[in-house]
């Protein structure tokens, strides 16, 4: 047994050279260490899985974790399509395409979903469901000869319920397992969704599947499971959702210190984003690190039935950010800051004044912005500014909503037509730089280390110091020495983005070549 502390597992002889990893096994000596390895390599674990009254099942590290070292790697158990969807093939997840020259989308001959063409009718991912439900002779809503591509369809939320239902006889050990996940179901049953589910799915699997000795509340159970657990992956630029059992037991936090990426086949892999102590929850971000508390923690009340008590949500000005207060309109000298930021009802008050103002009215303001924000030109870097312009005195420079439309124009800068960067005059190269620098001092407190956010911004970073160098030398400001500094500087950067970047889809060769013509222009 690799857990017996005592003796070394080769030979068994008493032993106390531990294994310096996981501590959970002795050996007599190195080369019975080496000899174990291919065994326990295995079981070589950085966590455990820990239980208290507020998280719930959750990691907690077993021993310090370094910064990018991998904690955990899971499979699939299931995945399909959101509840509500865009037009997708049942078996690859493509997109189906309306386009004539593209047009891609086929009736299956059987259950009459949708597919990309006759041979998904086999696809492994399709084939179960289909047989059952053409035994059923059922008929899908969605008509083949008007799919619109971008018309997000709630036809789809019966088919990953579905799949998971059919585990119960392909993997009853995977149904099992699924069933051991947190549901929240009585949180969720009374809400409008689950009262439009209701209605939909229980109707398709005990009415039209034929499914009528089941319980209504397993089959309910699974959908309240799909929503506390899943995992958004990105597959063929079309959305879908997949259960990782292993993977559900992350807790989140708002700073968390944990991320994941997929592989090509929808392997999930977790990575420390930052140093992790021995004893430390290991966490991830169920939220986008950009938002304010009262927006966190109403998505996370909402989506996932819990109220968030972490150490940047009770703090009233995030980490002395104060992200999610408006400037004070009657002293205009401070900032309105929640009493209490874990009780939504509490009032807001003025941090220099004390004018209070109801969290009814901050609700109210920050909806009627966000409208606002959505209704912009996503595409317009003009747009953008003219809208940080016209809330300046409301909004000061790290609010919430004027760090979204500064991430987005961190984003446009360089990278669309009309704004690449040799378009872009010096004016535009400067802001571009300063809201990079900006965004990843905000980064740093809330989405520290490995983080994408980080690594997206140090990429557009290293981008524009490489121009403004280049700019500086040309036109005589630098001296070929200082450029060649500030061009050493850039590539560290990049290899930092590097680093972060390297696992998402795509990015290996686009980081190549950048770090091949930076290094090329140093030279
Ligand atoms: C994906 S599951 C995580 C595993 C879960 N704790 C369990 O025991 O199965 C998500 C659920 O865990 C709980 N949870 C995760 N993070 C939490 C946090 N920071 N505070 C309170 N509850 C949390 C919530 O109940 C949430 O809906």
């Amino acid at each position: 047994m690799t857990n017996n502390l005592k003796n070394c597992p080769v030979c068994q002889v008493p032993s106390k050279l531990k294994c310096t990893a996981c501590k959970n096994v002795v050996y007599c000596s190195k080369e019975h260490q080496k000899t174990h390895w291919k065994k326990h390599k295995l079981e070589c674990k950085c966590f455990e899985i820990a239980t208290d009254a507020v998280l719930g099942r959750h990691l907690k590290a077993t021993r310090d974790i370094k910064e990018g070292e991998v904690i955990l790697s899971d499979k699939a158990l299931v995945c399909g399509p959101k509840v509500a969807s865009v037009p997708l093939c049942l078996g690859c997840n493509k997109q189906l395409q309306v386009k004539p020259h593209e047009k891609n989308f086929y009736k299956c001959k059987k259950c009459t979903w949708p597919l990309c063409g006759e041979f998904c009718e086999l696809n492994p991912n399709h084939k179960a469901e289909c047989e059952l439900m053409s035994g059923k002779k059922f008929v899908c809503k969605i008509d083949v000869n008007k799919i619109d591509e971008t018309k997000k369809e709630s036809a789809y939320c019966v088919i990953l319920p579905l799949r998971c239902l059919l585990l119960r006889e392909r993997n009853p050990e995977g149904y099992k397992k699924l069933l051991e996940l947190e549901d929240h179901l009585e949180e969720r049953i009374e809400t409008p969704l689950y009262h439009v589910l209701k209605a939909n799915l229980l109707t398709f699997v005990k009415t039209i599947l034929g499914y009528s000795d089941l319980d209504e509340k397993e089959v309910l159970k699974i959908a309240a499971i799909l929503d506390t657990n899943s995992f958004e992956v990105r597959q063929n630029n079309v959305k879908v959702r997949a259960l990782f059992p292993q993977a559900s037991m992350f807790s989140h936090d708002c700073t968390s210190n944990a991320r994941h990426y997929f592989d090509d086949d929808m392997n999930i892999t977790f990575i420390a984003k930052t140093k992790i102590l021995k004893g430390d929850v290991i966490s991830i971000s169920y939220t986008q690190p950009l938002k304010s508390t009262i927006m966190r923690r109403e998505h996370l009340k909402q989506a996932k039935c819990f109220d968030c008590c972490c150490k940047r949500c009770s703090d009233p000005t995030e980490f002395n950010t104060f992200i999610g207060s408006p400037n004070c309109i009657k002293c205009n000298a401070g900032k309105i800051v929640s009493s209490n930021p874990l009780d939504n009802s509490a009032p807001w008050n003025c941090n220099s004044c004390g004018h209070s103002i109801t969290a009814k009215l901050i609700n109210y303001g920050n909806r009627s912005i966000q409208e606002e924000i959505e209704n912009l030109d996503k595409f317009s870097p003009k747009a953008l500014e003219e809208f940080i312009i016209k809330f300046e005195n409301m909004l000061h420079p790290t609010n919430t909503h004027v760090l979204e439309v500064k991430y987005a124009l961190t984003q446009l800068y360089g990278n669309i037509e009309g704004f690449y960067n040799n378009d872009l005059n010096n004016a535009a190269v400067q802001r571009k730089y300063d809201l990079c620098n900006e965004l990843i001092e905000i980064a740093n407190q809330f989405d520290p280390g490995l983080s994408l956010f980080r690594g997206n911004l140090l990429i557009e970073l290293q981008e524009v110091m490489v121009i403004k160098a280049r700019r500086d030398f040309e036109s005589g400001l630098d001296t070929k020495d200082n450029t060649k500094d500030k061009l050493d500087h850039a590539m560290e950067i990049l290899k930092e983005a590097m680093k972060i970047l390297i696992f998402e889809p795509d990015m290996k060769t686009i980081l190549e070549q950048k770090t091949r013509l930076l290094t090329e222009e140093i030279l």
